[in-house]
């Protein structure tokens, strides 16, 4: 069975503003790479996160995926500087409705980005190093498991620029950490929370001394992901993304329904049986 380690055979489309790589089999690296623009999220790197987690969704090569920040800093969030474009089409209308639909389409463009990593059934770990300000805290919001280093700061900065926060942490921080009066603390004050904070609250559950350490950590805890069975992995995402917005009975009822189909696979079969005999895992093949 052929795996991708070469970015090559991934066969996504090439990304200005994202850097990609294949640290192990089946392991995808994704990076936000404006390094001399601290990574700040500009028109193209909110598309481009949209475009390449849609691509990994579907693709057979990937079975997990790692997202960090090239450079000093993970994200110094919106990108000042390319709201001028958007202020400039605005200006070319004078009534509200015209000037509406520009920012209807921006924002939810923005969030369907975000939530493209929620949608991507392969996990995604956000990796946090620095500065994780703004739109990098809806983004990490949206992964599935998260780590930062020692000196880690993150900021719900949105009301210091004059907005309410709209792709997503004021939707999935209360998610994510429980403390509604935490979240609100935060958003309302846009303070800094420092790593400590952030681990004790369950924003991340590992601090790394530095960024060299959290990212082999990272590559060998996803390497052991990609290890197993695709269809016990993506079937648990989904699953859990589902619980989190139902019932629990709605969610029961959901994963009855997937696990009638999925509990036929063949990988189920092949792992119990290797469990079973105290066999090393058997190779999965690919979904
Ligand atoms: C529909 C919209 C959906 C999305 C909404 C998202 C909203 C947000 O993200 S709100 C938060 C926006 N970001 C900020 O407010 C961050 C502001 N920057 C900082 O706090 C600091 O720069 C930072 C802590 C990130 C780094 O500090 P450091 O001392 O290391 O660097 P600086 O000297 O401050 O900055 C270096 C140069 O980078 C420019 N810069 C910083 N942030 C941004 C940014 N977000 N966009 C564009 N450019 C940025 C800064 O102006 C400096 O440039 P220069 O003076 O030319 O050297």
């Amino acid at each position: 069975m052929s795996t991708a380690a070469d970015p090559k055979e991934l066969d996504i489309p090439k990304f200005k503003t994202l850097a990609i790589s294949v640290p192990k089999p089946f392991v995808v690296h994704v990076e936000l790479n404006r390094p001399d623009k601290l990574n700040s999220m500009n028109d193209t790197m909110w598309h481009e996160i949209g475009d390449c987690f849609d691509a990994l969704n579907g693709n057979d090569n990937c079975r997990i995926v790692l997202l960090s920040g090239a450079g000093k800093l993970f994200t110094a969030g919106l990108d000042f500087k390319g709201m001028v474009s958007i202020g400039e089409q605005l200006s070319q209308y004078e009534d509200v409705a015209r000037r509406c639909k520009i920012l209807k389409e921006m924002i939810t463009t923005y969030q369907n980005s975000i939530t493209s990593l929620e949608k991507c059934v392969k996990p995604v770990i956000g990796l946090v190093h620095n500065a994780c300000i703004g739109g990098g805290v809806d983004l990490i919001t949206a992964t599935d498991i998260r780590y930062c280093t020692e000196d880690a700061v993150f900021q719900v900065k949105e009301v210091d620029i004059g907005m309410a926060a709209d792709v997503g942490t004021l939707q999935r921080l209360p998610r994510v950490i429980g403390s509604m009066s935490l979240v609100n603390e935060l958003a309302f004050t846009a303070r800094k929370m420092l790593a400590p904070e952030a681990n004790e609250c369950g924003l991340v559950n590992r601090v790394f001394k530095d960024k060299e350490s959290m990212i082999a950590s990272a590559i060998g805890i996803a390497g052991e992901i990609a290890e197993k069975s695709p269809v016990a992995v993506q079937g648990t995402k989904r699953s859990i993304v589902y619980s989190r917005d139902h019932t629990v009975q709605e969610g029961l009822d959901d994963i009855a329904i997937w696990n009638q189909t999925m509990l036929q696979s063949e990988d189920f079969m092949n792992a119990s049986v290797a469990q079973a005999t105290k066999s090393p895992p058997p190779p999965f093949a690919k979904l």
